[in-house]
Order: C-alpha cells, then structure tokens, then sequence
C-alpha cells in the first residue's frame, strides 16, 4: 500500500460502472413485457429524482423494486453485465484500487448482493463496501429491502460516513447530489463531482472539482496514473465550421473541444490560441509566424483541408508543433465540380440559364458544344488532376497534361512538355497546381495569349495562381470563351458579401471555393485529421505529418513512453541516452528520425521515472519540445 493519508470514498451507480445497475435489471426483468418502454422510463425518472434530492430516497427504492418485479435468479445475470460496464478510465487505472486498496471505501445507495462482487475485482473488500440489501420472499423475488439500513433513508451516506469515522483527508468521488450531501455535512472534506457517464447539473455546480474521469481525479491529487496528462485537460479549437464529426470523435476521445464557425483574424487568433494545444482549421485561416509564437501549448495543427500554405510550416516545425493534412479527402468532390464545369462551360448552360431567371427564352444550339472529341489540358497532374484524366477520358475527351514534376500518364493522356505547349492545343484548359507561392499569377495575360481562340479557363486550385484581371479582360475581348472561378486572390473569412471583376461576364461559373466542400468529403476529412492529431497525441505517431519527420513505434507493454523534439544538432540523442542510463532506465524500443531542422524521437521504457529525469530531459540543450505520454 502507498500511504497518502487520504480516504477515498467511491458511488457505485454511474461512477465506478458506466451504468445505473437498477437500470439494467429492469431491462433484464422487463424484456418480455409489452409496457417495457413506459415502465423503464418511469423508472429512470424515479431514479433520477432521487439522485437530485428531488424526492426522498426511500420513496425512489420502494417505487423502483415494485416496478421491477426481480428475482434472486436475475442477480447472476445481472453481475455479468455490470462487469462489462465497469467506467473507462476506473478499468484503466485498476492499479490506483490495488495500491490504495485499504484507504478506498464504496458508499452506495445501491445493493450489496451486485456491488460486492463488482468491486472485489478492484481489490475492494466487502467490508469496505457499504450499500443496502434486498428482502426476498420464499420465491426469491425481491419484496424490499432492510430498512434498517441507513442508506436506504434520504441523505443516508451522511449517517454512514460519520458512523464510519475515517482519519485523515475524506474526499468523496461521484455522481450525485446524494453524494455531495457528505462534503456539504462537512464530513468529507473534497467533493468530486465525477461526469464520465452523466453530467448532472446539481452535482458539478456544487463539487469542488468536476472530473470528467478517474485520470483527471488522480492528476489532481497527484497520484500515478495511466496518462500522464488527462485527455480533458487538452484544448481543442476548431474554426471554419469543420465537420461536426470531427467535433464529435474528438470529444469523444475525451479532449475539451471548441468549435467556431469562421476562421479567426491574425490578432484575434493571437488570443485565442493561448492555452490550446490543438488547432484545427480550414484553408482561410493564416497561422502565422506570430500566431505560432503566441501559441503557447500548441502541439498540433490540423487543417481540415488539402492547402497547407495558410501555416507557416517551417516555424510550427522549429517550434516543435505537429501538422497534418487531409490530401485525399475532397480529391473526388475535386474532380466531380470540374466535369460538371466542363460540361456547363462548353454548353454556356450558365448563360442560357440566367436569361430564364431574368425571364427570357433564346432558344440556340451558338456556343454549345459536346465536350467527346474535345481537347481538356489539366495543368498540376497530382491527385486531383490524375484522377479528372480518367473520368475525362471516360467521357470522350481527349487529354493533355503538364506538370513540372515527372509524372506518369494515365490511360490515354498525353504529357506536354511545356505550359505554352498544353495552352496551344486545349478547348478547355483547367488548374490543378499546388498551393506553393511561387505559382502567383501562374496565368496571366502572356499565358492568356497563348490559349486557343475561344478556349475555356477552370480555376479550382487557389486564386493568386491566376491574375483576376487579365482573365477579365480576356472574357470581356471574347479571346476566352467561358471560365468557372472557384477561388480568388482574396476571400472573405465569414459568409457575406463579396465582389471579383468577374462578376456580371457572361459564360463565367462563379463559386465561393467550395470545389471541397461535399458531404462527403467533410465528413471523410473529419475522420482522417482527427484520427491522425489522435494518434499523435495518444502514441506520439507523425506518419503522414506534412511538416515533420514520420514515424511510428509500435506500443510495448508495460511500458513507458516519452517524445523529444529537438534541433537537429550533433549529440542530442547521446545527451538522451546519457540521461536514461544515469536513471538506469532501460530502453525497450527507441526510434529517432531526422530532417535537416529537426530530431523526433520516441523512447520506450521498462521502468518507473522519477520527475528528475524528465526535469533532465526537459533542460538538454536544443529541446523543442518534451513529452511523457504514459
Ligand atoms: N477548390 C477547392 O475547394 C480545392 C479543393 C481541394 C484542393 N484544392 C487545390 O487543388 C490543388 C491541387 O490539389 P492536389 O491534391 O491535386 O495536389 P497535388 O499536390 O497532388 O498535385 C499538384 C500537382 O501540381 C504540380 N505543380 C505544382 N506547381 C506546378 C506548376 N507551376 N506547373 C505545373 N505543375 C505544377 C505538382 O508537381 C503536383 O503534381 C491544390 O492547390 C489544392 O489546394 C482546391
Ligand atoms: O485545400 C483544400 O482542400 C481546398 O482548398 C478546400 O479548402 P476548404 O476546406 O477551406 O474549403
């Protein structure tokens, strides 16, 4: 046993299990019964109304037992259940129960013959458990229950807990006001209002710490536990109105998650990231140098997106900070947009269509044309523009490519060697190019001039890559035929107004930059970045990470695992090393890569650390950033 001078006092119902045991025997004893849905919820509601104080508890157990009609026979079943239910993090922390075995008490409103059970498997003895007992009848169904028992009155966990007399720091762990009842009595000395299955109002509005799950109860005591960190404590801040999936799997997980629907001014940014550890963002949000050095617990940036041009990459690195992006996700949505674009251009559908709105008929087959047989140049032939090669071809068109890297055709594209080369042959020319500056004003009037008389322009890359004023010219001369624009050089943050040359020129598809934005590739998006910031922070993997070496080591048992972030200067590793084995730590599985900037790497350990070592650690010349996961 590891003295503490402390007593810990757990509910049973909804704390050290997930569920309310009483509950479940009802589902058992009622499932052949037609009234089954009405019965169960009056009884949760019963069960709830005494939780809160709002009726006497007594009242609550002799309603529930006489609408549940259970036999001794149902408490089999009915153990074997709840061992399945025990709470997430109680399960993961069993060896806090084992080392605190003598200083942990079960105060429950609940029954002996199903919590005694239960707890044994977490090194509770009987006699530390105190609940009520059932009455059965010569059938063994269950009349009633002792009512000599104090806990079977209202605020009965007072009586016990004073008739208990325990030494030393009394805190009491649950989730109910039946349970606070002891701290406001002034016999328990801390409240924990425990929410890792319910939240319930009256409970956490009066606890002294509202603790989402048992991690966060030992973090604050300052107990060993099974992550170093709570997941509770990370702050999550998503902005741009990224899925609600992702909001929902990493809440899940256990992170304090935010979500906004714009992206975030530089300045207010600047605020706002103070005390965040994960950003995540779409591609309007600017994560600047500033930003980044304002950041001061960030660890990892997720942009809900392909672009990563809006952060400042090679700072986040140098700061240690993470980056993952979604480059597959809205590929298809991508594509999909740009056939539709292709198709609508060359039948000038847009314009056709706005003359009905504007109540007029123009009947003609002028400017529309077939896209099969038609030249398509897809300039950037990486994922997006590979896969619009196929689905082009499939529908008869002729492709060309150009990309400035070597890239391997697909089907029956043909590759240009040049831009000018791709221009002078193509009906429809369309952008496909990444999001590097360096392709600013990629098109612009010399380009323009090199284009086929009439030809089509399709912008779904980014907006500088264009120059906005020469292709307005051009349309306004009639030199291009049609364009569909889905991004510009400047976009507004937030829905609302706003103004491009474009506007009002005929044959010319206008959209707010939504070539990604599909059902489909949002919710797609928002399960690959949270599973990859997840995985980072819960084993410290960087595989598919855009701005840092990738790796990934598989978890050993038993062990303890801690990440170094550090200048990629000569002797650092040694320094590690150096450390451990003056700590005689000894290493069960290392695994360290490079880039010219950086140094990751994770370390596996076989025994327990002392705060020394990290503290060690932490100070090595050139650390960036420190980590111990478990
Ligand atoms: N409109 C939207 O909503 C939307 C959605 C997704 C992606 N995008 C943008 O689409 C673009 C392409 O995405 P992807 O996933 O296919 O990227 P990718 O990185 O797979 O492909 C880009 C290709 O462009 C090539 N390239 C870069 N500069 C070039 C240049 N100057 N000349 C010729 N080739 C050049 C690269 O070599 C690469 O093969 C990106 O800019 C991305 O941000 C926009
Ligand atoms: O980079 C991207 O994936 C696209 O530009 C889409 O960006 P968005 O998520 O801001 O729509």
């Amino acid at each position: 046993m590891i003295a503490t001078g402390r007593k810990y006092v757990f509910d049973f119902d909804s704390t050290l299990t997930r569920v309310e045991a009483l509950d479940v025997l009802a589902e058992m004893t009622l499932k052949d019964r037609s009234d089954k849905e009405a019965v169960l919820e009056e009884i949760q509601n019963i069960t709830n109304l005494g939780i809160d104080g709002d009726i006497s508890f007594t009242e609550s157990l002799e309603r529930r037992i006489k609408l549940l009609k259970a036999n001794k026979a149902d408490l089999a079943p009915l153990i074997a259940a709840l061992r399945k239910k025990l709470s997430k993090s109680i399960e993961e922390n069993i060896s806090f129960f084992h080392d605190h075995s003598e200083d942990i008490y079960v105060i429950s409103c609940g029954f002996k013959e199903f919590i005694d059970p239960i707890v044994a498997d977490l090194n509770i003895p009987s006699e530390r458990v105190y609940a009520n007992t059932f009455k059965f009848d010569a059938d063994g169904n269950i009349i009633g229950f002792d009512e000599d028992n104090v806990l079977s009155s209202h605020n009965g966990k007072i009586q016990c807990l004073k008739d208990l007399n325990l030494e030393g720091e009394v805190q009491v762990i649950g989730d109910g006001y039946s349970d606070y009842v002891m701290r406001e009595a002034g016999i328990a000395d801390k409240f924990f209002a425990y929410t890792e299955n319910v939240h319930r109002e009256k409970a956490a509005s009066n606890a002294d710490y509202v603790t989402p799950n048992l991690n966060e109860f030992l973090f604050v005591n300052d107990l060993p536990r099974k992550v170093s960190y709570p997941k509770n404590r990370i702050k999550i801040l998503l902005l741009e109105n990224v899925h609600s999936d992702a909001l929902e799997r990493l809440s899940e997980e256990g992170f304090s998650v935010e979500l906004i629907k714009n992206a975030l001014p530089e300045e207010e940014l600047i605020e706002r990231i103070k005390g965040v550890h994960v950003l995540g963002i779409r591609s309007k949000t600017q994560v600047t140098q500033k930003v980044l050095d304002a950041a001061d617990r960030l660890m990892v940036v997720g942009a809900f997106c392909i672009g990563t041009t809006q952060i400042d990459l090679d700072a986040a690195k140098k700061k240690g900070v993470v980056v993952f992006n979604a480059p597959y996700s809205n590929t298809r949505s991508v594509v999909e947009l740009a056939i539709g674009q292709i198709i609508m251009l060359k039948r000038s559908i847009f314009a056709r269509s706005t003359e009905i709105h504007q109540g007029k008929w123009f009947k003609t087959a002028l400017n529309s044309q077939e896209v099969r047989g038609k030249n398509l140049g897809i300039v950037g032939y990486g994922n997006i523009g590979k896969q619009l090669s196929v689905l082009a071809e499939a529908i008869g068109m002729h492709v060309y490519y150009y990309d400035v890297s070597d890239q391997l055709a697909l089907g029956n594209a043909v590759k240009c060697n040049s831009l000018e080369e791709l221009l002078g042959l193509s009906d429809v020319v369309t952008l496909h190019i990444d999001d590097n500056k360096d392709n600013e004003n990629f098109i612009g009037e010399k380009e323009i001039s090199q284009m086929r008389d009439g030809a089509m322009l399709i912008n779904l890359s980014r907006g500088f890559v264009v120059d906005i004023s020469a292709l307005a010219a051009a349309l306004k001369s009639g030199k291009i035929g049609g364009a569909a624009v889905d991004v510009y050089p400047e976009e507004p943050r937030s829905n609302g107004e706003f103004f491009t040359e474009l506007a009002g020129l005929e044959n010319v598809i206008l959209t707010p930059h939504i070539g990604g934005s599909t059902e489909e590739a949002q919710k797609d998006i928002a399960e690959f970045v949270p599973n990859k910031i997840m995985e980072y922070i819960n084993s410290g993997t960087t595989v598919d990470a855009v701005n840092f070496p990738n790796i990934r080591l598989p978890k050993q048992q038993n062990s303890h695992r801690f990440l170094h972030t550090h200048k990629n200067v000569p002797g650092v590793m040694a320094k590690i090393n150096e450390i451990l084995a003056k700590y005689e730590m000894n290493i069960s599985g290392q695994y360290l890569s490079t880039d010219p900037d950086v140094g990751y790497v994770i370390t596996d350990l076989d025994k327990d650390y002392n705060k020394e070592v990290i503290q060690e650690l932490k100070a090595i010349n050139h650390t960036l950033k420190f980590r111990v996961l478990y």
